[in-house]
């Protein structure tokens, strides 16, 4: 049962969420939901071809035609020279393509009209004269000599982006010379899209008389999307409003600027009203940024008795014909280094190779701090691959090798400090409560009558919480983040924070910190996100970051506002300050707790009675800069039957044990990670965006993409345990994540446990029934 809003002390209860009664209602209010008077709408023309030269564009039939307004291509931009746009990696990406298209569905012309039909009729009467170039789709032949060079317009001749290497190679080499096992295996993580239900999209409204942008947009970092428009555009940051109304869904999908987003500004400024651009679910699974699409080769050194000593990793990025990856600048791929995972190695030594492909631009960090997903993935499924060549038990292998408790702050052979964990006790809670013995003697049962059952373990590490700013900008931006807290008169609150929350649940959780730090209930306090005009600056809400950054700004912002309320509240006993004591709820004087004051007291006295000397009013900001990441963990176990006539795999329970630390809402973290199971679940059983020869996008909608319905998802069990972040104020680590980079590991560790009797070491994702059925047919367990 959910907590009334009413109540105190509010952090760590399961509140009922204060923004469902709108959402569910239908009341939400999303970018496709606005109307403002005389707005065009504009549909943009996409290539059928993944690389070819645009010989001529031919727009006079769609200019023609009933209600057009406008039709802007890459010509009309290169002369406001709007026609390439940066990516947040650094890279820059075409607008509207001028001379060559590099991926099917590239933008290459916009078409305004008014009304989304006339747009979409007239897109069609465009004539575009292309001349096919060679395609490349495979990352691997990308890099070898015979491959054409995709990008003409960089200098460097080369379809490699960046090579990049974190650990100690010579160290590394060297144990592996005397290991007395080695394993190695090659494992890809598919590529994949964050697909959220709402697609990306935007009105554009550029006011002649006041010169100001106003600029709706489905965003999740909208002061980081102002100073990229303000950069791009030329156009005065202060004259630039943006608003992220609310949103369904991000995922990661909506931290990039899109093409879509520049034409619909540039075409609100040339025709002085406001232009609404959104996409279809196909421009946004085939043309936004997509995710992972990793090639990785792992090998681990180890002793006969399973200690790990080495790992070495090896991987081939496929970035698209854009660099467009979410990363810090710092990080061409991202935190993959991470990848040692929960296991304390004596060294490690990572390469990435990110590649241009014709295919579209990304990756994006889908529900995970940029490449964490894949590193978690990887080492997880490796564990396992030692585990069975071992002979040992994948539970036994992870306890033998654990970092300690003891051992934290702990430095990763790649240089990350961890902050806190118990991943031992994690581990052993999830066990007790699967019953894990019990299953591994329902399985051998079960092995010995013929059949094939699984179970899957992941015990994976998470890096989130992206500043400190001293190691993390985006395109320079620090990644601090920030809250503001005003108090009125009558003790209610509003508050405002730099992130932007696309489902999360903010409008709770933050007003729980700030409640619990104030002395009253959530429904006394106000969060408000998303509107750069009356929001402090952030970075957005991505990356599990919101908790780790703006909730320690809340926090700290609102001890900020009990120091000054504490000298009111002197004020208002009649007493020194040092004699006034804070107890949660209320002011009293020391040795006297009948002589007390609420906030709400002390806050009408802020605009009433103020002492003499002292500012009147209530309210501050705090911009916080965290002095490290935060890293959560979690024990997940998957027990998975697979039916021998059809290779249907069936996930018959799964666990989901998490630590990430304090936990604020426990009911909205365990939304969260039922959220996040769901996608993990997807990814593992059913998503890939595969392209044919031709670079020709095989699954660009919901009947090739799969998203899971209700009746596909299992039931999710959850628990945790609570090992609290060291330096967040609160002691709260992210958590949004978690379950999307914990648990593809598991379900495949449990198909290929159910498996192994048959030889089988690893299968790649998604683990279709095709792929298990082939397998059992292979060796003659099926017909
Ligand atoms: N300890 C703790 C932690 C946390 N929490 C809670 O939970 C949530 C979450 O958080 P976080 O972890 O901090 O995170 P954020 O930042 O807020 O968010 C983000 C994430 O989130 C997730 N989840 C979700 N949900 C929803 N509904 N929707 C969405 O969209 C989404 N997305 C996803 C993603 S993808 Mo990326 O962007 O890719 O990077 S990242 C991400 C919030 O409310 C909070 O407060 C609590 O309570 N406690
Ligand atoms: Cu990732």
């Amino acid at each position: 049962m959910a907590l009334r809003q009413t109540e105190l002390r509010p952090l760590g209860k399961p509140v009922g969420r204060k923004e469902d009664p709108r959402l569910i209602r239908g009341k939400g209010r999303y970018v496709d939901d606005i109307m403002l008077p005389n707005m065009l709408h504009l549909c943009v023309v996409r290539s059928p071809y993944a690389h070819a030269r645009i010989r001529r564009i031919d727009a006079s039939a769609a200019l023609a035609a009933p209600g057009v307004k406008l039709v802007l291509t890459g010509e009309d931009l290169a002369k406001m020279n709007l026609a390439w746009m940066p990516t947040l990696a650094g890279d820059r990406q075409m607008v509207l393509a001028t001379d060559k298209v590099l991926f099917q569905y590239q933008e290459v012309a916009a078409v305004v009209a008014e009304t989304r039909a006339q747009a979409e009729d007239a897109a069609q009467l465009i004539e575009v004269d292309y001349e096919p170039l060679p395609v490349v789709v495979d990352p691997f032949y990308a890099l070898t000599p015979e491959a054409p060079i995709l990008r003409d317009d960089k200098e460097k001749k080369s379809n490699l982006i960046f090579h990049w290497e974190a650990g100690d190679r010579e160290e590394t080499e060297a144990i592996f010379r005397e290991a007395p096992v080695v394993v190695k295996q090659d494992v890809r993580f598919p590529r994949v899209h964050p697909s959220p239900l709402e697609p990306c999209g935007c009105v554009a409204d550029y006011d002649t008389a006041r010169s100001k942008l106003t600029f709706y947009v489905t965003s999740q970092a909208p002061h980081a999307h102002r100073t990229v428009l303000a950069l791009v555009s030329g156009l005065p940051e202060h004259q630039i409003h943006v608003i992220s109304p609310d949103v369904g869904g991000g995922f990661g999908n909506k931290v990039p600027v899109y093409p879509g987003y520049v034409c619909a500004i540039v075409a609100s400024l040339k025709l002085g009203v406001p232009v609404k651009w959104i996409e279809t679910r196909t421009e946004n699974i085939a043309s936004t940024h997509f995710a992972r699409d990793y090639h990785m080769t792992a090998e681990i050194a180890a002793r006969e008795d399973g200690k790990v000593l080495a790992l070495r990793v090896k991987t081939v990025a496929d970035h698209g014909a854009f660099d467009g990856a979410a990363d810090p600048s710092k990080f061409p791929a991202g935190l993959f280094s991470i990848v040692s995972g929960s296991y304390d190695f004596k060294a490690a030594f990572v390469e990435v190779d990110g590649v241009h492909t014709n295919k579209p631009p990304g990756g994006v960090a889908y529900r995970c701090s940029f490449r964490v997903t894949e590193a978690a993935y990887l080492i997880e499924r490796v564990m396992d691959v030692l585990a069975q060549r071992l002979k040992m038990d994948p539970a036994e292998l992870r306890l033998r090798n654990f970092i300690r408790k003891e051992q934290f702050p702990y430095r990763s052979p790649t240089g990350w400090v961890y902050d806190s964990g118990d991943y031992e006790k994690t581990l052993r809670l999830a066990l007790e409560r699967i019953d894990y013995e019990e299953l591994r003697k329902e399985q051998a049962e079960r092995r010995a009558r013929g059949e094939f059952m699984g179970i899957g373990i992941s015990t994976f590490t998470e890096v989130v919480g992206a500043g400190p700013g001293h190691t993390f900008d985006i395109l320079g931006l620090k990644m601090f983040d920030s809250a503001q807290i005003r108090v009125h008169p009558t003790g209610k609150v509003i508050a405002r924070l730099g992130v932007r929350h696309q489902g999360q649940g903010h409008e709770t959780t933050f007003a729980q910190i700030i409640a619990e730090e104030l002395g009253l209930s959530v429904d006394d306090v106000l969060i408000e996100e998303g509107d750069t005009d009356t929001a402090p600056y952030g970075l957005g809400t991505y990356a599990s970051r919101s908790t780790p950054t703006a909730g320690g700004a809340a926090a700290l912002c609102a001890r900020r506002i009990r120091q000054k309320a504490r000298k009111i509240a002197a004020h208002l006993l009649e007493v020194g300050e040092d004699d006034v004591v804070w107890d949660g709820t209320a002011f009293s004087v020391q040795g006297l707790p009948g002589r007390s004051v609420t906030m709400k007291d002390v806050a009408f006295a802020a605009y009433t009675n103020v002492p003499e000397g002292l500012e009147p009013g209530l309210e501050a900001s705090y911009y916080y800069d965290p002095p490290n990441l935060t890293f959560p963990n979690g024990a997940y176990i998957a027990v998975v039957d697979i039916d021998k006539g059809t290779g249907a795999v069936k996930v018959r329970r799964f666990l989901a044990v998490d630590d990430c630390g304090t936990v604020i809402n426990p009911m909205i973290v365990d939304g969260q990670v039922h959220g996040g199971l769901t996608e993990g679940f997807a990814i593992a059983f059913m998503q890939d965006i595969p392209y044919d020869a031709d670079g020709n996008c095989l699954a660009p909608n919901w009947m090739d993409y799969l998203v899971p319905t209700s009746l596909d998802t299992p039931h999710w069990e959850t628990d945790r345990t609570v090992t609290p972040s060291p330096h967040h104020p609160i002691g709260a680590k992210g958590v949004g994540e978690s379950p999307n980079v914990g648990s593809p590991a598991a379900f495949v560790n449990a198909v290929v446990d159910a498996l192994s009797p048959l030889g089988v070491e690893h299968i790649d994702m998604p683990i279709y029934p095709w792929k298990v059925w082939s397998i059992l047919r292979a060796h003659g367990v099926t017909e």
